[in-house]
Parts: C-alpha cells; structure tokens; sequence
C-alpha cells in the first residue's frame, strides 16, 4: 500500500503591491478572523507603519521586539494573552514576523505578515529561525495566514535591506546543491519540486538584475514575488533546506561570533560564494554566485561586511557544529583549506 502523507501549509492571502498596507484591515476581515489583533514589530517599522496599521484595528495593543530569542517569543505570548488578541499581526523585518510567526504557534491563533523590507525570504515561509546559546534553531510554524507586501515601503527601506533580500534568493543555488548532497549521503528526504522551485526563484531574480536598482519600486515587486515564491517552497519542502544549507549556517555563526554582525541576507551571500567553491572547486561556479552578488550590489568580501578575515575564517571552520544539518561543511573544514577557499575567491 502507498502510505506516503504531506501536508502543505500556505498562506491564503498574499497581497504585493503599491499602498497594500492601507488593505490590513480588509485582507484580515476576509479571513474571518474576528476579534482583535496584538500589533508585533521592532522600533523603525513601527514608527514608520505603526500607525497606519493600528488605524485600521480598534483598540489593538503593540509589543515592540529588539532581537529574536526565545525570551521575545514569551514576552509576545503575554503581551497577546493580557490585551486579548485573537491573532497578531507582525510588522517589519525578519526578526519581529519569525517571533508572531512562532508566539502564534504556541497561542494556537492565526498571525498576518506585513514585511517592511524585502531584506528575508521568511516573509511567507512556515518556519522561524531563532538562535539559542551555541545552536540556532528553525521552528516548524504555521506560515501566515495572510501576506501584505506593500512595495512603496519596500522601495523606501534603506537599500541595502533589498539587497539582502536578493541575495538571500541567490543563496538557493548552494542551499539546493547541499540538500541534494545530503539526500545522496544521508538518505536526507528531498523534494523534486521544492529544490526546482527554489532554483528558479534565483534564477529569475538573477536574470531580472537590471531591473533591481535602488529608487526604482519595480526592484521591490521582483524582490518581494522572489521571496514569497522561496518561502512557498520551503513550505513545501516543511523545511528550510530548499533556502538553507552550508551559507546559511556561516551566517548563523557569524551572527553568534561577529561583534557587529551584518545583514542576515549579505552574510549568506558571501557564505555562497565559499561554499560554492566547496561545492565545484576553482573553475565552478562561485565566479557566478559572486557577479550576481555584484550586480545587485551586495556585499561579496569580509570588508564589505564589515567583518574581519579572522572571524570570517572562525565561521567558516565552525559553521558545521551549529546544527544537525548535513552540508558540503561535512564534519568540518580545517584552518589551511578554509583560509584558501576564503583567500582563493577574495572574501578575504
Ligand atoms: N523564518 C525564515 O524562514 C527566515 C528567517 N530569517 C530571519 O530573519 C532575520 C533577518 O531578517 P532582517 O529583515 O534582515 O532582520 P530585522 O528584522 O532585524 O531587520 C533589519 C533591520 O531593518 C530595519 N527595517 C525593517 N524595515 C525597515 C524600513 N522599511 N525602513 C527602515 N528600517 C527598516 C529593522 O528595524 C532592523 O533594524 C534573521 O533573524 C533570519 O534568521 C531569514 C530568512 C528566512
Ligand atoms: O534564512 C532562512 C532561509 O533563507 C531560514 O533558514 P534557517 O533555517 O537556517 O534559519
Ligand atoms: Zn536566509
């Protein structure tokens, strides 16, 4: 008998376009949900949308979040639990709609997803991605209900959140290639449809690079349909690998070890220039990974992070270790082979 199950959850609404974020309100009232919302955000999108948002709900408290952790996520649970919410509404980057994303969960209410910037593809995915102590984990959730994507904020963000966006996207193609590694090695399961969805996500964001310019809004509609279709994939997949392999757990490292660490989406950017390499050597194709990083405008060296070679060659030689997730790292790269791949591909 053919026993096999899935279940993939998506959202039911997405709204993307110019001045979205005044249909809150209405994308809401068309899923039924009834009562009021707890507003999640961080300090900048809610000066900068707070109000509008709270314009259209009645009465709807707000808990300002400042860093992703565990501890965020029980502060949003009590702030919903005491104000009464029936469901919440995250507003902002990725940090404020992975906390809603994973506080809803634990409530058992639904939660809406209004990005500020096009700087993650967590927007619609059905996963958060929160850090604790040595290890960073990606929480299974429900995904949101609703996505209000509003492309006048979006192109009004400090650039460089669009920029990390893009390279977030670009980070499939050695995200994919260390999913498939895993699935030859460790028999990890692995869905046709889910790597070919995030393959193409990239694919269509690199081959629209002319058309990503700071000023220009069409940037943050190609960004943000790139982010939500990247998300829909890791739904499908019910895991982050189709947008996560060996670059993303450099950048978790980074985030840990950095003193000021960078954008999450510019960190995994230069991760997939290295780990690229890792993956088809010298005359492979990191050479592309780097030239489309370029072309949008993202950082592809630790100077243009901001980091010091050091600590870059720190994450490189300890990203395995952060997670149970089988990658090109495989038990390690050792100080020489790191400080070629780094030196090889100028990221340091
Ligand atoms: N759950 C998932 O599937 C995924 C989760 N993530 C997570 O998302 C986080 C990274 O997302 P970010 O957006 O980079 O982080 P973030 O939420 O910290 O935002 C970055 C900065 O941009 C500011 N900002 C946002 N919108 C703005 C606007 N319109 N104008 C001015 N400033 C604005 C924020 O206040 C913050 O200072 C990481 O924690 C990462 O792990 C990333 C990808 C996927
Ligand atoms: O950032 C992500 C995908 O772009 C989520 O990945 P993680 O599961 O590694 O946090
Ligand atoms: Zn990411």
């Amino acid at each position: 008998m053919f026993a096999k199950s899935t279940w993939i959850k998506l959202p039911r609404n997405v709204l993307v376009g110019h001045g979205v974020l005044d249909d809150v309100g209405t994308a809401v009232a068309e899923l039924s949900l009834g009562g009021t919302p707890l507003l999640v955000t961080s300090p900048s999108p809610n000066e900068l949308a707070g109000d509008r948002l709270r314009a259209q709900f009645d009465g709807a408290e707000t808990v300002t979040v400042d860093s992703a952790s565990f501890g965020a996520v029980a502060e949003i649970v009590e702030a919903a639990e005491d104000a009464g919410a029936t469901f919440l509404v995250a507003l902002g980057g990725g940090k404020p709609i992975d906390l809603a994303k994973m506080a809803a969960d634990e409530l058992g209410v639904g939660f809406v997803s209004v990005p500020t910037a096009a700087s993650h593809d967590g927007i619609v995915s059905g996963r958060s991605s929160i850090p604790e102590g040595d290890t960073r984990h990606s929480v299974a959730a429900d995904p949101p209900l609703a996505v209000i994507a509003d492309t006048e904020i979006m192109a009004n963000a400090p650039w460089d959140l669009t920029t990390a966006g893009c390279a977030d996207i670009i980070s499939n193609y050695t995200a994919v290639k260390d999913w498939r590694l895993a699935r030859r090695l460790k028999n990890v399961e692995y869905s046709e449809y889910a790597g070919a969805l995030s393959e193409m996500t990239a694919e269509m964001l690199v081959d629209n690079a002319d058309s990503i310019k700071q000023g220009l809004e069409e940037s943050s509609w190609i960004v943000s349909k790139a982010l939500v279709s990247s998300g829909v994939a890791m739904s499908i997949a019910g895991s982050s690998r189709p947008a996560s392999g060996a670059e993303h757990l450099f950048s978790h490292q980074l985030d840990r070890i950095a003193e000021s660490p960078a954008l999450h989406g510019h960190q995994v950017g230069v991760g997939s220039i290295l780990t690229e390499f890792l993956h088809t050597g010298e005359n492979g194709q990191w050479r592309a990974i780097r030239d489309a990083l370029e072309a949008i405008g993202a950082p592809t060296t630790a100077t243009e992070l901001g980091i010091d070679d050091e600590t870059v060659i720190e994450a490189l030689t300890t990203a395995h270790t952060i997670r149970d997730r089988y990658t090109i790292l495989g038990d390690g790269v050792n100080e020489d082979a790191a400080i070629e791949v780094a030196s090889f591909t100028g990221v340091i």
